[in-house]
């Protein structure tokens, strides 16, 4: 039998070192130094004088409730002692300047000044909540699944191609990149974050892992891609924690206080996902002291609140419960040191841009150069690179595998089927795959649909004809949504039909199949969407159903199983040749040469959007324009918000 990737590595005595790079580090790029010089963004409401945002045109901050009708006085100190100050960028407490300067922060990681001593803040003795807390602990590892996954073995998993893993393209950009890490013990994160890897069963570091680890330890602002599911949450995760860690124990609040001051914040688009950030985090910061709380829409915000009381030093969250947080003045941000976007390129399209900028430059959160700011996905378009740079300080770009690329472990297959034809044909699908499920269950499979009317259509009609299906979508209530994911999960209903809202970010384990039954009318969707399986070095298989109301993405449909070494139907590369032709440019346009989006987008010269059909290599921003709905229109109408428009998400995370 042929292994998996995870499964050779978790064999692997003596970890192979880091093969070189394929494509070397591109030279470093001085112009994102500095504040963007055509940003029209707003600095931090406690930007000083001294900091970049300095430079930057001024507009009124949003003040939340329980900063208003203060004199410019510093808020007094909720603490006796004094917040741990682990470098001179940390805001003081209060509305007070931060202690700003333009030196490079110090180090935070294995390349600073600072060693990070195996065990050094495992044996603080007590003295406050800190290590306390540790006895209290329930143990997140507690339900994980045994080492051994027989149920579903023979299903996925087969033929991972290490090697090829290894050799995974990467491109870094910026000044002073720190070298990548071979194994974990190459970087020292502490006894107990080692340990908490040890129980997660990470043998070594994903690529995605080896690089943009040390460069986030280092202090570094990061834009960071990677294919889905190589492992991101984790590079984000690990160097907060221990940064955190290394700051030492968070101050005293009085008895009573309400606010809850986190020292991270990682945001993420929908409900699900950042309850999945939030299950991770709480493995990887056990028995370290730090408080992982996760607040989004549609759970009783009552649980939240008591949650966050008792104390928290990262918070995951969607945008939109946070904003309700801060404006009952439940939740301040100006201690925050470490901010995560994970996928970064949707919180920042058009319907989430005005709410980040709202959390991010325009409440009391330490301006960019102050905090550290980490930007993941795995796909990045250029205009949204752009958009992104308001949020990061000469920031390292970091590309593994190509940007927007589905990795190679997917087998993907289109097959012309007519809007009519589709059901049969998904019978058929299922009733083969029926067919090679072992152990008598059927192998979990995700079908994507582009309303949520179509989503609960489809289910019942899966449920009349003998197949155990749920749904997940944006006007399914919060418990429906959990247990709909918890039925597929377990297998109890091993099909989902899910709108865009499942399309990024879900890890579940044994997802073998996906499939389009419609497709996206955006090619980045559609990578997350097929990187529900494939995860972790597995393999997965992905079907798209396709027909002439899809001709607008045939081009860029075609380019990408090319880059990702499919076979591309005859048929396909017709349809993607006429469009080519005929459309001047849609938004799914990947010309430019194979590498295209793979770059950090400071290093491509100007960059004009909208701008007139094709002409740019993003043609997508063509015609139109960015500006006018052309981007995500419609993609995002089932899950996300419903109605096939780009209005923002409120149905994923209120
Ligand atoms: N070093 C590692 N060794 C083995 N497994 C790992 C390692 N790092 C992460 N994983 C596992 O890989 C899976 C995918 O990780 P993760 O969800 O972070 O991917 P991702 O890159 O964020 O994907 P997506 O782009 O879809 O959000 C998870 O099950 C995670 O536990």
């Amino acid at each position: 039998m042929r292994q998996s990737w995870a499964d050779l590595v978790a064999s692997a005595d003596n970890p192979a070192p880091v093969t070189a790079t394929p494509i070397q580090a591109e030279s470093s790029t001085p112009s994102s130094a500095g504040p963007t010089p055509n940003s029209a963004v707003a600095p931090a409401a406690n930007s000083t004088a001294g900091t970049t945002s300095n430079q930057r045109p001024t507009r009124s901050a949003y003040v939340p409730p329980h900063l208003r009708n203060r004199s410019a006085a510093p808020e007094p100190s909720p603490a006796a002692t004094p917040v741990p100050q682990p470098h001179s960028r940390t805001p003081s407490w209060g509305g007070n300047a931060p202690p700003v300067n333009d030196a490079p922060r110090p180090a935070q990681g294995s390349s600073g000044s600072r060693p990070l001593s195996g065990g050094g803040w495992n044996t603080r003795s007590g003295g406050g909540g800190w290590d306390n807390r540790r006895d209290r602990e329930p143990n997140p590892f507690a339900n994980d699944e045994p080492v051994d996954p027989a149920p579903f073995e023979g299903q996925e998993n087969t033929g991972i191609n290490f090697d090829a893993y290894e050799d995974i393209p990467v491109e870094t950009s910026g000044e002073n990149v720190p070298p990548p890490v071979a194994t974990f013990a190459d970087i020292d994160l502490g006894n107990a974050l080692n340990e908490n890897i040890r129980r997660c069963r990470y043998v070594k570091p994903t690529p995605v892992q080896r690089h943009a680890i040390p460069i986030a330890l280092s202090g570094r602002d990061l834009m960071a891609c990677a294919q889905t599911g190589s492992g991101k949450t984790a590079a984000f995760c690990f160097p907060i924690i221990s940064g955190i860690m290394r700051g030492g124990p968070p101050p005293h609040r009085p008895r009573g206080a309400r606010t809850a001051y986190p020292l991270a914040l990682i945001l993420s688009p929908t409900r699900e996902l950042s309850a999945q950030i939030h299950d991770e985090a709480k493995k990887f910061s056990y028995q370290t002291g730090v408080r992982v709380v996760v607040a989004y829409g549609g759970a009783p915000i009552n649980h939240q609140l008591r949650e966050l009381e008792r104390g928290v030093e990262i918070l995951v969250a969607t945008p939109g419960r946070l904003v309700d947080l801060l404006e009952r003045a439940r939740v301040s941000l100006q201690m925050i040191r470490y901010l995560a976007l994970d996928e970064a390129d949707r919180m920042l399209d058009m319907g989430f841009e005005p709410q980040i900028r709202k959390i991010v430059e325009q409440t009391d959160m330490p301006p960019r150069g102050v905090r550290q700011t980490m930007l993941f996905s795995a796909t990045f378009p250029r205009e949204i690179q752009r958009l992104a740079s308001d949020f990061l300080a000469n920031y390292i770009f970091l590309a593994v595998g190509r940007v927007g690329s589905s990795t190679d472990l997917i087998m993907q297959r289109v097959e012309f089927v007519l809007d009519s034809d589709k059901r049969s044909h998904l019978m058929d699908l299922l009733h083969a795959q029926r067919e090679n499920g072992t152990h008598g269950k059927q192998a979990l499979t995700l079908v994507f649909v582009e309303t949520k009317r179509g989503a609960d259509a489809l289910e019942n009609w899966l449920c009349m004809n003998g197949f155990p299906a749920t749904s997940i979508h944006g006007d399914r209530t919060q418990q429906e949504r959990e247990y709909a994911l918890r039925a597929f999960k377990s297998g109890q209903a091993p099909i989902l039909v899910a709108t865009d809202v499942a399309a990024r970010g879900l890890d579940i384990p044994h997802v073998a199949h996906v499939i389009n039954f419609d497709l996206p009318n955006d090619i980045d969707d559609y990578v997350h969407r097929i990187g529900r399986t494939g995860r972790a070095g597995k393999s997965g298989l992905a079907t798209a159903f396709f027909n002439e109301g899809n001709s607008n993405i045939a081009r860029s449909l075609s380019e990408l199983m090319q880059e990702a070494n499919q076979e591309v139907p005859p048929w396909l590369a017709r349809y993607a040749a006429r469009s080519s032709y005929s459309s001047g440019g849609s938004r799914n346009r990947r010309s430019g040469g194979p590498r295209f989006g793979g770059r950090d987008f400071r290093q491509q010269g100007s960059f004009s959007r909208g701008g007139g059909g094709g002409g740019g290599d993003y043609g997508g921003y063509g015609g139109s324009g960015y500006g006018s709905g052309g981007y995500g229109g419609g993609s995002y109408g089932g899950g996300y918000g419903g109605g096939g428009n780009s209005q923002p998400a409120t149905s994923a995370w209120d």
